[in-house]
């Protein structure tokens, strides 16, 4: 039992543990109008060191800002201090690895992953609309309602291009400049996006690899089947897609908003412009869904400021990468 394990929060009623990830632990709890509420409350240790205690900051701080029926809704927060906490949206299924350690195969139906791909597709499209870049596009950031639609989540790692941030990303979903120690860009997304999109729809992810070099040299020399050959049911156009979408060169990657109208096509349906709404934060607002408040406690915080992004994504600044043992392929490099 840690510190966060006893923390109380104030106008929350805390109920079991949904889980506990690197920075914060994540209880179910129900809020002053009795709706349930996923609460992250983050760890004594994240509170205890600057970059990681900004990067809760930082989700906090986007999470309430951002307003996106693909992007995981927050409803309240405080985003530095000991009294720090989000509040978002409670999803009873959990994250997605999770759901899909539960499906045999790990594979879904191919409607329901087309579907999860075009919303997430949708939620890129408008965070790079605003110059905003994820970084960690990953199954273990995406939530997936009972009727299936899908939200990206954690946002700690995400950064305005125009502002700067640092390079982070998952082994596994690394774009391959990212390797190199280059800039995170709307580009290194698209790349990320197409790894989930065999990963999706073809059941397994497309490189592989014992060690995070592997994985590298995987990543920058090998070029996966067409996913069309992996899953006849995959249109040639949107095979084409996903294979561009892992193009080694950002510049020849397309856009989000492409691979959301293929991937809607290859729904039957027809892709619209999508109009964003002005997302910048007010301090108190009306959630036009539930009509519930959301408030904005922010403490002290403000744009990260610019860095020199590359050097900590490059994998000599990586001592986890020379270990071997404690290697995961899934955990974020920062
Ligand atoms: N909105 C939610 N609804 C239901 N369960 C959630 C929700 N958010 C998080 N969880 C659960 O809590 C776990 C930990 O959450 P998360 O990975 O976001 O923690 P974190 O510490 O902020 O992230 P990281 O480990 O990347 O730093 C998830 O794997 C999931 O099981």
């Amino acid at each position: 039992m840690t510190e966060s394990d006893t923390r109380t929060i104030p106008g929350y009623t805390l109920s079991r543990t949904l889980g506990r990830g690197n920075t914060s632990l994540v209880r179910l709890a129900v809020d002053r109008e009795g709706e349930q509420v996923a609460l992250k409350i983050p760890h004594e240790e994240t509170l205890g060191n600057q970059e990681a205690a900004e990067r809760f900051g930082n989700e906090v701080r986007l999470t309430l800002q951002f307003r996106h029926p693909h992007v995981v809704r927050g409803y309240a927060g405080t985003a530095f201090g000991p009294g720090a906490f989000l509040a978002i949206r409670y999803y009873p299924d959990g994250a997605l690895n999770e759901q899909l350690a539960r499906i045999p195969g790990r594979t879904l139906p191919i409607k329901g992953g087309l579907r999860i791909l075009a919303d997430l597709a949708s939620a890129l499209a408008y965070l790079h609309h605003l110059g905003a870049v994820h970084q960690d596009l990953k199954t273990h950031n995406v939530y997936v309602d009972g009727q299936g639609r899908a939200a990206l989540g954690d946002l700690g790692n995400t950064y305005f291009v125009a502002q700067g941030g640092q390079v982070s990303g998952s082994p596994y979903y690394m774009a391959p400049e990212i390797y190199h120690g280059e800039s995170s860009s709307a580009a290194s997304d698209v790349y990320s996006l197409g790894i989930l999109m065999y990963e999706l729809l073809s059941g397994d992810r497309p490189y592989q690899g014992n060690s995070y070099e592997e994985l590298m040299v995987s990543h920058m020399t090998r070029f996966p089947a067409p996913l069309t050959h992996l899953n006849p049911a995959v249109s040639r156009p949107l095979s084409r897609l996903a294979e561009q979408a892992l193009a080694k060169r950002p510049g020849e990657r397309p856009r989000a908003d492409a691979i959301r109208r293929a991937l809607l096509t290859d729904l039957g349906e027809t892709p619209h412009d999508e109009v964003y709404e002005d997302s910048r934060v007010s301090q108190a607002t009306q959630d036009k869904e539930t009509g519930r408040t959301t408030t904005a406690l922010m403490g002290r915080h403000g744009p990260s400021q610019p860095r020199s992004a590359p050097a900590e994504a490059k994998p000599e600044a990586q001592p986890e990468a020379q270990r071997g043992a404690g290697w995961n392929p899934f955990k974020r490099r920062k």
